[in-house]
């Protein structure tokens, strides 16, 4: 395993914010000696541990992670290993041949954040690290702080005074966070660690972590596993500050290497409308990224005007013949409402992958008689505001008879 410069390929000896000449850096393994076959027995093997690190649906799959962190320095809640539903009514109404809605919601922290910084906190702790940090709009600052206090260290956390949601920093806060805030976006914070990061002895846990994208691989091997190594015609994502399409990427890059799929599925990559820099470079076939000053969606996670790994996103995507759209609020509310509705539930962001499919399908980019997976990135719970938006019922003509259709 090579810690490298994802621009100019330098290698590095440890996961350093970034590179000398500002690229990200990315994890490159030899996979040399792996046999598909092998791994798909031990990784099936693994689903009956209990209360070892193999419990974990991260860790399930350490080979292609990080094979040289030893097993004691593994900090876990057993993530993962979350659902994969269909979703009938919805899919129904779009008349497409099958959709699956992919969990990560049922996290032990309520977002696909744990896949990745479970990999990330073990690796800077057993390097030497005791305090970490990151930026967040609430969601990175949660997962941080709960396995910061499961492996008894510090977090510190920059979150936006604003355009947050008050159930993620209320949670960031239980698990023992220090918290500051600021005026500013996710974008700021990610600058202030650019400019004063590399004094403070802290280890960032932002997803400009290679580490962190290493364990959101596993969302993607998860499915492959779970869908016995047949993956469907689409895999739709959100984004924001870009990781879970680039940790997608990757991970299904390693499953084609290794053999473990036969083909590559195609990617939507979502954004929603009011905070998407990276769908209108795509759209207009850029090749540089103009950052948004003020972003603005209701999907807060999503509010991120400057994504750090747009590069790794743009090659990915560009590479795979994958594609981008948007979506608005409106449409964002109204595809959570079926999803919770269906009983499966997620938070806003996390909607915009149902928003999208209408979209897509009507303009002939999704054909009816393909198969889709949306990954649900966070849990309901995590952002209640929104659910006022709910059309609410007339109260002063409340009939519970008729209600329930007696
Ligand atoms: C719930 C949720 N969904 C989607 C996203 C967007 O993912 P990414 O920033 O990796 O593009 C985020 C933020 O990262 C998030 O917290
Ligand atoms: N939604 C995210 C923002 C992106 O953060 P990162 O972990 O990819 O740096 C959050 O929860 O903060």
């Amino acid at each position: 395993m090579k810690i490298k410069c994802y621009e100019c390929g330098r290698e590095h000896r440890d996961a350093a914010y970034r590179c000398e000449c500002g690229g990200l850096l990315e994890i490159s393994h030899d996979f040399v000696g792996l046999d598909p076959e092998r791994l798909k027995r031990t990784f099936h093997e693994r689903l009956s541990e209990r209360m070892t690190p193999y419990a974990s649906g991260v860790w399930r799959y350490k080979e292609l992670i990080h094979p040289e962190l030893p097993e004691r320095e593994i900090v876990t809640k057993y993530e993962g290993n979350t659902g994969l539903y269909p979703a009938e009514p919805i899919r129904r109404s779009l008349g497409i041949r099958q959709l699956w809605l992919k969990a990560q919601s049922e996290n032990p922290s309520g977002s696909f954040k744990d896949n990745g910084m479970t990999v990330a906190l073990s690796h800077g702790r057993s390097i030497g690290y005791r305090r970490f940090s990151c930026t967040s709009t609430g969601n990175t600052s949660a997962s941080l702080a709960m396995y910061a206090a499961l492996a008894e260290c510090e977090s510190v956390v920059l979150v936006p005074n604003e355009k947050v949601s008050a159930n993620k920093v209320v949670q960031t806060l239980a698990y023992g966070a220090r918290m500051i805030r600021f005026d500013g976006t996710y974008d700021d914070g990610i600058r202030f660690f650019e400019q004063h990061g590399g004094g403070l002895d802290l280890y960032i846990c932002n997803s400009l972590n290679p580490f962190r994208i290493e364990g959101q691989k596993s969302i993607v091997y998860e499915l492959a596993q779970s869908m016995n190594w047949k993956l469907p015609d689409w895999i739709v994502i959100p984004g924001g500050a870009l990781s879970n399409v680039t940790a997608l990427g990757k991970g299904l890059q390693d499953l084609l290497q290794l053999g473990l799929i036969e083909r590559m599925p195609k990617v939507a990559l979502v954004q929603a409308e009011g905070a998407s820099p990276f769908h209108k470079m795509m759209a207009a076939a850029g090749e540089t990224l103009i950052p948004e000053r003020s972003p603005a969606t209701v999907a807060s996670a999503m509010n991120i005007g400057n994504p750090p790994s747009w590069r790794k996103a743009r090659d990915f995507l560009r590479e795979s013949g994958g594609v981008t759209c948007t979506v608005t609020d409106e449409e964002i509310i109204e595809a959570k409402r079926l999803i919770d509705g269906c009983g499966i539930g997620c938070e806003p962001a996390s909607a915009s992958t149902v928003a999208s499919l209408r979209k897509l399908i009507a303009e002939g980019t999704i054909d009816k008689d393909e198969t889709v997976a949306c990954i649900l990135t966070g849990n309901l719970l995590k952002d209640t505001d929104i659910l006022s938006m709910y059309e609410q019922g007339d109260e002063s003509s409340f009939d519970f008879a008729s209600l329930i259709g007696l």
